[in-house]
């Protein structure tokens, strides 16, 4: 249709939607996505890190995630439990942090700002409600927040009545690194969870590996059964790699990598779904499968 917009890259990646209750984050995800919300998990009080909705535009995909323990006091939580939420905001591309411009700076507010120090991941500080205040008292607040940490850049917006939300969405999108569509635009409720468990494993294979596995890794989650009687999450992952030499690498000696591999990604993965894991890890060698399109399809990589 339009040549321009068909030659540029398409966007995707995650936004973590951070804030103290009532500072409006529903109203301004259902206003961003509006009439596409998806309410991505089918088992919300189960999942820690839920996926909160999506918002699919033309030119990019992003997957907002809730990170409940970021709002807790570390009393309530456990130390433990509030450096695997901080750490989230280490692993998604863009944190929004919204407050409300009427009360932008309460000390549950604190709390959250707290948590942001030293994270290099990009800010974007949205001061919503605008409706609510007059200009000069926006632009105190503004100044007041300024100090707070870094932000990348600082919106005023009302979620009310749609103030600003484009230029939101705009800067949102700009902090995203090129990538794939990971969720067709119809999508209203899957298992996020496959998707969030491969992108852990995967993210302890390059880590634990560094330059001798290339990011050919993929990860596919093969099985995913929740044993309610015994809070126990079974996951049965297999790592792919496109050489044998790769896959050596992987296991290790005496398998100790994959060992090493699959423990610290279940101490993640337990920490983020707040329930017992038992992680199963293979690895196969899968020749070329990046242009096997069944098998794009099959990790949910459908061409934008
Ligand atoms: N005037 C005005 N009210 C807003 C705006 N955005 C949200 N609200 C109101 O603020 C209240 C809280 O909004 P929510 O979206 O539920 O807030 P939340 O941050 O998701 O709250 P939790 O789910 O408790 O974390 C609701 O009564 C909204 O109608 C806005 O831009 N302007």
């Amino acid at each position: 249709m339009n040549e321009t917009r068909s030659e540029q890259a398409f966007r995707s990646g995650f936004a973590a939607l951070i804030g103290r209750p009532n500072v409006g984050k529903s109203t301004l995800l259902n206003a961003l996505i509006g009439q596409k919300v998806a309410i991505m998990s089918s088992r919300p009080q189960t999942t820690r890190n839920r996926i909160r909705g999506v918002l699919t535009t033309e030119a990019a995909q992003v997957i907002f995630i809730d990170t409940p323990g970021i709002h807790e006091p570390r009393h309530r939580l456990g130390k433990y439990m509030v450096e695997a939420a901080v750490s989230t905001l280490r692993e998604v591309d863009v944190v929004l942090l919204v407050v409300d411009a009427e009360r932008p700076a309460t000390r549950e507010d604190h709390l959250v700002f707290e948590r942001l120090a030293g994270l290099r991941t990009p800010v974007l500080l949205v001061i919503n409600k605008v409706d609510l205040v007059p200009k000069p008292q926006l632009l105190e607040v503004i100044d007041r927040l300024r100090t707070v940490h870094p932000f990348r850049h600082i919106i005023p917006v009302s979620a009310k009545d749609g103030t600003q939300l484009d230029t939101l969405k705009r800067l949102l999108v700009a902090e995203l690194p090129e990538g794939p569509k990971y969720y067709p635009d119809d999508m209203v409720t899957d298992h996020p969870e496959r998707f969030i468990i491969a992108e852990y494993i995967r993210e302890k294979v390059l880590h634990l590996t560094r330059e001798e596995v290339p990011h050919s890794v993929m990860v596919d989650i093969e099985q995913l059964e929740r044993r309610e009687d015994s809070n126990v999450l079974y996951v049965h992952a297999v790592i792919y790699t496109e050489r044998e030499s790769q896959k050596a690498i992987l296991i290790g000696k005496r398998g100790a990598m994959l060992k090493q591999i699959g423990q610290l990604a279940r101490q993640e993965l337990e920490a983020l779904f707040g329930t017992r894991v038992y992680l199963e890890l293979w690895v196969k060698v899968k020749k070329d499968w990046r242009n096997q399109p069944g098998m794009l399809h099959r990790w949910g990589f459908d061409e934008p």
